[in-house]
């Protein structure tokens, strides 16, 4: 059974250019299908506007969609109540493009870490510290950087934080949302390395967001290309990317 099921997704939104005019529907989603599996990293690319962001959205019960449905291992999970959405959101979390503006700057990353885990109440306070640390070493950071604040840590550290605070509740897969395109080269090689390495040893499924086809080369199993709301194109075996048909994918490709 796979992962995570979308099936026939659509969503439209009512906009408007100026305030005086009349608003009208954009079809945003256009019926979209796509099968995640376990432990694979599936990328889903295509240019500013595709509407790769309202599919996440909806994924994580962030937004619903119009139709369609979303089938966590065959449970459909669109249609749940909010308190039946937060038990299963353990299971499915997602890391954003700007790591500044994803931790609190108020708080220390210890205690940036701990929240998901106090609000799951998946440690005891005694056990939270330590809880922390094993997190803060399998992303990379040393225990001594819990009781630091985000204003002391560079792009890629942080991203590395956010990731911790990801992993915390044991998902079993997570959104990537554009997480290396704010980082340097060096920083982005460093983050793809330990998505890879922590997908290895957690067994975890990724939804890696992204424009960069080398980023999503790099991290994917599987290529998922979206243009103006439709998967336009899908790819399972990396080295024949040549066979991405659709005239916007080979436009992308030829930007690797
Ligand atoms: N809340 C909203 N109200 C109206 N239109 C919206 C809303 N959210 C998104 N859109 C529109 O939906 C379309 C798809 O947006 P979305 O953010 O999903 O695309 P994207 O592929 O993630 O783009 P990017 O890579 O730039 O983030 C865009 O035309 C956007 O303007």
């Amino acid at each position: 059974m796979s992962l995570l099921e979308l099936k026939d997704i659509s969503k439209s939104y009512q906009s408007k250019s100026f305030i005086w005019e009349k608003s009208k529907k954009i079809d945003v989603l256009k019926n979209v299908s796509l099968t995640l599996d376990q432990a694979t990293c599936t990328s889903l690319i295509g240019k500013s506007g595709s509407g790769k962001s309202t599919l996440s959205r909806i994924i994580m019960g962030l937004e619903n969609a119009d139709k369609g449905q979303v089938l966590f291992k065959g449970e459909m999970i669109n249609q749940l109540k909010k308190k039946e959405l937060k038990k299963l959101r353990g299971h499915f979390q997602m890391v954003f493009q700007d790591p500044f503006n994803a931790l609190s700057p108020k708080m220390t990353i210890a205690k940036s870490i701990a929240e998901p885990l106090m609000n799951y109440k998946m440690s005891s306070s005694s056990e939270l510290s330590e809880k922390v640390e094993e997190l803060l070493e399998a992303v990379g950071l040393q225990p001594s950087d819990a009781t630091k604040y985000p204003h002391q840590f560079s792009g890629g550290q942080l991203q590395r934080v956010n990731i911790a605070r990801a992993i915390a509740l044991k998902p079993e897969l997570i959104v990537l949302d554009e997480v290396v395109s704010s980082l340097d080269i060096f920083a982005q090689v460093q983050v793809l390395d330990l998505l890879l390495d922590l997908k290895e040893q957690f067994r975890l499924s990724y939804l890696f967001i992204s424009h960069d086809l080398d980023a999503a080369k790099y991290v994917s199993d599987k290529f998922v290309v979206m243009d103006q709301g439709k998967i336009i194109d899908e790819l399972c075996e990396l080295d024949q990317m040549e066979e991405l048909i659709h005239p916007v994918s080979k436009g992308l490709l030829s930007l690797v």
